[in-house]
C-alpha cells in the first residue's frame, strides 16, 4: 500500500501521527500541524481510499489500516510515535495501541468509538456508496461533521464536501466494513499508552457517550468534552484541541 504522507516540523524531535476519518483525508489537520510542528514531528497520512492514497477493492479490516500504520513507520524509520486520530483515526489508533503497544507511545482519541454498531447499518452504507459514489455521502454528513453554523458556511462546505465526494468509492465503502466488523472494546482495558479521549457535545455520530465508554475502560484516561463541537471538533474547535493535544503530548508522567 503506498500511503500517501507529509512529514512537517523538525528534524530529531518527537513524531506526532495524524490519522483522519471516514470521508476526510489528511488536510482535516490543517488547523492542528502548524501548532504541534513547533515541538514535534507532525506526520500525517490518507487513511486507504482517501485523499491521495490508493483505495483497493474492500472490505477492510482495522487490522489493514493499522498495518498501513506500521509500515509507514517502518519506511520512515519510526521506532515510536504519538498518535492522534478522528473517528475512524481513532479506532486505528486503539487497534495499534492493542496490537502494536511498543510503536505507540501516547495516544490522543477523538470523536470516535469502540463500538458503532448496528454493523448492518455500515455495510448498507458501503453498498450504497458502491452505487451511488462518495458524493451521495455529503448531504447527510455535513450536519453531523459540523454544528448548524459551520455546516452551512460556503467555504466549510467546498473544503468538506470536497474532500468526502473526492474520496475513492471503494476505499470509503471499504473503511465502512472495517467499522462494521471492528471488535476493540475488549481490547480496551489493555491499553496502556497514556490516552486523551476527546468528544464533541454536539457529535451525533460519536457521542459522548462513546467517550466516557472509552475513557472508562482504558486506565488513566482522561475525557474532555467540547462545546459547540459536533463530529470533526478538531476543526470546530482547533485552539482547544490543540491545547490538549499539546498538554496531553508534553506532560511529565
Ligand atoms: O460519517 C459518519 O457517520 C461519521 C463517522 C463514523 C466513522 C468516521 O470516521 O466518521
Amino acid at each position: 500500500m503506498n500511503v500517501n504522507y507529509e512529514l512537517t516540523g523538525p528534524d530529531g524531535a518527537p513524531v506526532v501521527v495524524l490519522s483522519n476519518s471516514l470521508g476526510t483525508d489528511l488536510t482535516l489537520w490543517d488547523a492542528q500541524v502548524p501548532a504541534l510542528a513547533q515541538e514535534f514531528q507532525v506526520l500525517r497520512y490518507d487513511q486507504r481510499g482517501h485523499g491521495a492514497t490508493p483505495g483497493k477493492p474492500g472490505p477492510y479490516t482495522l487490522k489493514q489500516l493499522g498495518g498501513d500504520v506500521l509500515a509507514l513507520l517502518d519506511t520512515l524509520g519510526i521506532r515510536k510515535a504519538h498518535f492522534a486520530g478522528v473517528s475512524l483515526g481513532g479506532m486505528t489508533g486503539m487497534w495499534l495501541a492493542e496490537h502494536a503497544p511498543e510503536r505507540i507511545d501516547r495516544l490522543a482519541l477523538i470523536c470516535t468509538s469502540a463500538d458503532l454498531g448496528p454493523a448492518s447499518m455500515w455495510r448498507d452504507r458501503a453498498a450504497l456508496v458502491r452505487e451511488k459514489g462518495t458524493a451521495a455521502m455529503v448531504e447527510p454528513s455535513l450536519p453531523k461533521w459540523f454544528t448548524p453554523e459551520l455546516a452551512g458556511r460556503e467555504d466549510v462546505v467546498a473544503k468538506f464536501g470536497g474532500m468526502l465526494s473526492a474520496a475513492d468509492d471503494d476505499g470509503y465503502a471499504g473503511c465502512c466494513e472495517a467499522i462494521a466488523d471492528m471488535d476493540l472494546l475488549d481490547g480496551l482495558g489493555g491499553i496502556t499508552a497514556p490516552t486523551l479521549v476527546i468528544a464533541g457535545a454536539e457529535d451525533p455520530a460519536t457521542p459522548p457517550s462513546h467517550a466516557e465508554r472509552i475513557a472508562t475502560a482504558v486506565g488513566g484516561a482522561r475525557l474532555e468534552v467540547l462545546s459547540p463541537a459536533a463530529h470533526l471538533a478538531n476543526a470546530e474547535q482547533p485552539e482547544a484541541v490543540n491545547r490538549l493535544l499539546l498538554e496531553h503530548f508534553t506532560r511529565s508522567l
